[in-house]
């Protein structure tokens, strides 16, 4: 019942108390009005609320900053600074209100307000009194001076941007003239927090008479609330990632890296290291021991999440690692588990896992849906006399399938599993719903044998002396993404143990990091709680915007297209069927070569788009955002986003397909007008501050006109016949 009379005061911002119980009706702030017999706990409640509310209200009878006074639920807008205020002592009216208020506030609080009698009342200063008062020729219209006798309230409108209003002040407007003492009336004690995190500013001016008059003090209290953020060491301090790609040789890590796969790189062109390499693959090459299941001297590894920007060369720090660590193995089984997203980018992954491994022995097998599930058990486990036997030392595998053959396939065994590497992680936590996580872990932590074991696998346990005496198989998460999140609950889901977190951070910041020579002071420690959430974008990205109509999108991409002659083109829509739109659009107003490729479309013909687009057989892809996060397509030179990706995420991964590994790339965003200002705000969690944009001048876009109309009249044509199963063959 109390929780409903809170409800009403909730639902009512002016403090008109409608309670509508039991047919009683009330309304308004004359309490006593209620009658005593009502039901107790209701009116007690009632009463107590009026008063808390009352006594607050009173609390803000204050000039506030720019003297925002808020007045019996109302809030009177702009009355500007107190030099504007010259009120008489003659303009003082006693309020009896305010004496009922004092009485019941002093009760409350036991903190005394101002008495009446030092107190100026502005009394209501109506619209039809400021009216009249116009008519009389009592307001000056240049500088809104309401001269009275007894008060003279100025509003200099000259400042710019401080629009100054009068309002009606309907009771009263309550404030000292001796030692203009009117103070925040504090009923609650603050709290321990508040004391520790709560600063308040307080600036004061005192009151000082000019002549007859008494000019009030003016003052702000401004209470600042210090967010503290209170991560966990291993998020508030992270390894550092440098975002310019500066390389290290191949070369250093002779007698790092094996023979076999320094030799691999070099076939590959690959001559140096990325910093997102430099950094992973020590750590994990140093972790490896003569046999692989084991961490080293016995203990489980450390768990490593990395947040590299797109185009960092991500891959190859975990699959370079994951292949030389299995390079000894003696019994094939699957040892390493690669977890995607979607089946586009599961196979990119094995793709690359297949050029490093290929001569090694290692076998690579791909779950994907790409053929069927027979097909793929199959090719994963073989029916021996003494039992099923693993075909595969990685897997590579998207969750749905994975989750598949954790049921389905018998002799699937994820028991000696040593990596799982979880790539797109951030992605991969909106699937964690799905499962296929603990179905993993499952199959993973199970107790070898009974009883007690020299060696188990158990889920992770805190890191005690006792815990550390029983051996175990190591079992190492490594999770990667442009965009992984570092928010701990949501990777509080992903179970890590003792986890690691490298990251790159703004440029700003690291050349804070880096002024400091490694030395930390509060502010680079403030600093560093700063970039939890933030994303960076390749250093070699150009970003621009393109301001226009909604109806002129299209032709933004025919100037792109046809005046600034951009090539080898990933344009973003945020549907199928926008893509699908603009791509006949496109197709019909000619000059390009362009293909679509979204979830519609099978497989194969996705994959032969992209050897398409690479190769340059493809000039324009117009692509859903299925091509967004992690595709590794060579030869994008611009990316075109035509609708406005909605998160910070997306956007990041859109325009990530282009400037990879160090190459140029421009990124172009259309935008309607009414977007732009979220736009902005989307991109300033990425740290970016400043916007350029691309000005298109009109006449550029009247000699496209025809050739866009002249498609805009056949669009629907084409359009009815596909719906009607007439699907042209692109
Ligand atoms: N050291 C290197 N030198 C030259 N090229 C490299 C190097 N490492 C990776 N690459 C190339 O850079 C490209 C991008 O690498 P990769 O796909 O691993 O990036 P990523 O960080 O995973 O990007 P995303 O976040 O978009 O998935 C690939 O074509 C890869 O072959």
């Amino acid at each position: 019942m109390a929780e409903f009379v809170n409800l009403c005061f909730q639902l009512n911002p002016r403090n008109e108390i409608y309670l509508d119980l039991f047919s009683f009706r009330f309304k308004g702030d004359d309490i006593d009005e209620i009658p005593e017999d009502q039901p107790n706990i209701i009116l007690q409640k009632l009463k107590e609320n009026v008063r808390k509310r009352k006594s607050e209200k009173l609390n803000k009878l204050i000039v506030k900053d720019g003297l925002a006074i808020e007045v019996n639920g109302k809030v009177l807008k702009k009355v500007k600074r107190k030099k504007d205020l010259d009120h008489t002592q003659e303009s003082h009216v006693k309020s009896k209100k305010h004496k009922k208020y004092k009485e019941i506030v002093e009760k409350e609080s036991k903190s005394p307000i101002p008495d009446v009698d030092d107190t100026i009342n502005l009394k209501t200063i109506s619209k039809k009194k400021k009216k009249k008062l116009k008519e009389s020729g009592h307001v000056d219209s240049s500088k809104s001076v309401i001269k009275n006798k007894n008060v003279n309230i100025t509003n200099d409108k000259s400042k710019k941007g401080e629009s100054v209003e009068l309002c009606e002040v309907d009771d009263h407007f309550s404030a000292t003239n001796e030692d203009c003492s009117i103070k925040e009336v504090n009923n609650d004690e603050p709290s321990e927090y508040e004391r520790e995190n709560v600063s308040k500013t307080v600036i004061k001016e005192g009151p000082h008479t000019v002549g007859n008059f008494t000019v009030l003090g003016d003052y702000k209290v401004k209470k600042q609330v210090k967010v503290k953020h209170i991560l966990p060491d291993w998020l508030e301090e992270p390894g550092i990632i440098s975002n310019s790609l500066t390389q290290t040789p191949v070369e250093q890590f002779v007698g790092l890296l094996d023979e076999t796969l320094i030799n691999k790189l070099q076939e590959n062109n690959i001559t140096h290291f990325f910093p997102v390499q430099t950094q992973i693959l020590p750590l994990l090459l140093n972790q490896i021991t003569d046999n692989n299941c084991y961490g080293k001297d016995g203990y489980q590894p450390s768990d490593i999440c990395v947040s590299a920007p797109t185009g960092s060369g991500k891959t190859l720090a975990f699959a370079l690692p994951v292949i030389q660590t299995l390079l000894n193995r003696v019994v094939c089984r699957v040892r390493a588990l690669i977890v995607l997203p979607v089946r586009d980018l599961a196979l990119q992954v094995y793709k690359v896992f297949q050029t490093y491994c290929k001569g090694t022995g290692l076998r690579v097998i791909l779950l994907a849906g790409q053929t069927s599930l027979a097909e793929e058990q199959e090719s994963l486990v073989i029916e021996r006399l003494n039992g099923c036997c693993s075909l595969a030392d990685i897997v590579v595998a998207t969750p749905g399938r994975l989750v598949d053959h954790i049921n389905k396939t018998a002799g699937f065994d994820l028991s000696h599993l040593r990596f799982l590497v979880i790539d797109e992680a951030d992605r991969m936590m909106e699937d964690i719903k799905q499962d296929w996580l603990t179905q993993v872990e499952n199959s993973v932590l199970k107790l070898h044998g009974s009883g007690w074991n020299l060696v188990d696998r158990r889920p992770p346990i805190p890191l005690t002396v006792h815990n550390c005496s029983t051996i175990r198989i190591a079992f190492q998460k490594l999770l990667f993404s442009a965009t992984l999140s570092q928010d701990p609950e949501k990777l509080q889901q992903l179970n890590l143990f003792q986890p690691q977190l490298f990251t790159t951070i703004l440029e700003s910041k690291s050349k804070a990091t880096e002024n400091l020579n490694g030395t930390e002071n509060t502010e680079s420690q403030e600093e560093r709680g700063d970039f939890v959430g933030k994303y960076t974008t390749p250093a070699s990205l150009q970003e621009r915007h393109i301001e226009c109509q909604a109806f002129q999108k299209p032709l933004m991409v025919l100037h792109c297209i046809h005046n600034l002659n951009y090539r080898q083109i990933l344009c973003f829509t945020n549907s199928v069927e926008s893509t699908h739109r603009l791509f006949l659009l496109i197709k019909l107003c000619g000059g390009i070569k362009v293909r679509e490729f979204s979830s519609a479309l099978t497989g194969t013909v996705r994959q032969k788009i992209l050897n398409d687009f690479a190769s340059g057989d493809i000039n324009m892809t117009i692509c859903s955002d299925a091509m967004a996060r992690g595709m590794d397509i060579n030869n994008v030179e611009y990316v075109i986003l035509y609708d406005r990706p909605s998160h910070i995420q997306t956007y990041i991964h859109r325009v990530g397909r282009t400037a990879r590994a160090g190459k140029p790339g421009t990124a172009v965003t259309i935008l309607e007008q009414r977007e732009v200002c979220t736009y902005k705000t989307m991109l300033k969690e990425a740290g970016k501050e400043r916007f350029k944009k691309l000005k298109i001048k009109p006449n550029k876009l009247i000699s496209l006109k025809p050739m866009y109309d002249e498609a805009l009249e056949k669009l629907p044509a084409i359009i009815k016949a596909e719906k009607q199963g007439k699907k042209e063959d692109y």
